[in-house]
């Protein structure tokens, strides 16, 4: 399987210390990664630089043979890399369709200027309409997304991200904050969205139990360095992974 999204001795500093150092990851199309790591490790810090939210001070970025180490967000999105939007981005009065149309208006190049009436166009409509039954909310479409359940509510997250077919969809924390018993319906939505699509999906997930039931291969940082990337199964097996999760010294 070829690489979608690759890392090239990612690094950053700050004020002369360094928070992650020399992480090279290569994401295949098509998988389910997870990259996990205990307190502190420098998964946020990864993600961000995914996303575009932080520069690194060294390293690159490559998504889909193209350089996008200091493309702003928007033109990482236009290139097919999305990251999840989060609840606090949802407009609670409006309908949970008209939050993913408004969405769908996005990727089809229209404006979220809400100070102007936003046209809603049939395309716009039948993609967020094609969202929402992906990620099994269809029935609530009317109801205003501030009512729905919080596990709905990250459902309805993950519609908003995937109503342009991302080629590569970033999740962080798609579990944070949901009752154990919601977890397997959500995670269930996200191999959905990667089987039905062929999305490629890296997921930034403190259960250690949901990334190995979820993800191919799992990433694990520590101190801001890349661990150990393997399948779930190699990964727990690697006493380098054990030690750092039992606290000992490396
Ligand atoms: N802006 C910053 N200034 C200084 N230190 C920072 C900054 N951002 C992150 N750090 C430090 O970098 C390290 C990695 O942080 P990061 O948030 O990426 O870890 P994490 O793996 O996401 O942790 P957690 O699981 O607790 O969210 C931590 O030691 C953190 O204190």
């Amino acid at each position: 399987m070829s690489a979608i999204l690759e890392t090239h001795g990612l690094g950053v500093a700050i004020g002369g210390v360094r928070i992650l150092s020399d992480v090279s990851l290569s994401v295949r199309r098509g998988e389910i990664m997870a990259v996990l790591g205990p307190n502190g490790a420098g998964k946020t810090t990864l993600f961000n630089l995914l996303t575009g939210l932080r520069r690194p001070s060294a390293g690159r970025i490559v998504l889909n043979g193209t350089d996008i180490t200091g493309a702003p967000v928007f033109r990482r999105a236009r290139l097919g890399l999305v990251r999840s939007f989060q609840i606090t981005s949802l407009f609670p009065s409006l309908t949970v369709l008209e939050n993913a149309r408004l969405a769908a208006q996005v990727h089809l190049g229209g404006s979220l200027a809400l100070w102007r009436r936003v046209r809603p166009t049939d395309a716009a409509v039948a993609m967020a309409r094609a969202a929402l039954e992906t990620v099994g909310i269809a029935e609530y479409a009317d109801e205003p997304a501030g009512s729905l359940s919080h596990g709905a509510k990250r459902k309805l997250e993950v519609a908003l991200a995937i109503v342009g077919k991302p080629a590569v969809l970033l999740l962080d924390e798609p579990t944070a904050g949901m009752s154990a018993e919601d977890v397997p319906e959500l995670t269930e939505v996200i191999r959905r969205v990667r089987d039905r699509h062929g999305t490629t999906i890296l997921l930034v997930e403190h259960r250690m139990d949901v990334a190995i039931g979820l993800a191919d291969r799992m990433a694990v940082m520590h101190h801001g360095t890349l661990l150990a990337c393997d399948t779930p199964d190699a990964v727990m097996a690697d006493p380098l992974v054990q030690s750092a999760y039992l606290g000992e010294a490396l």
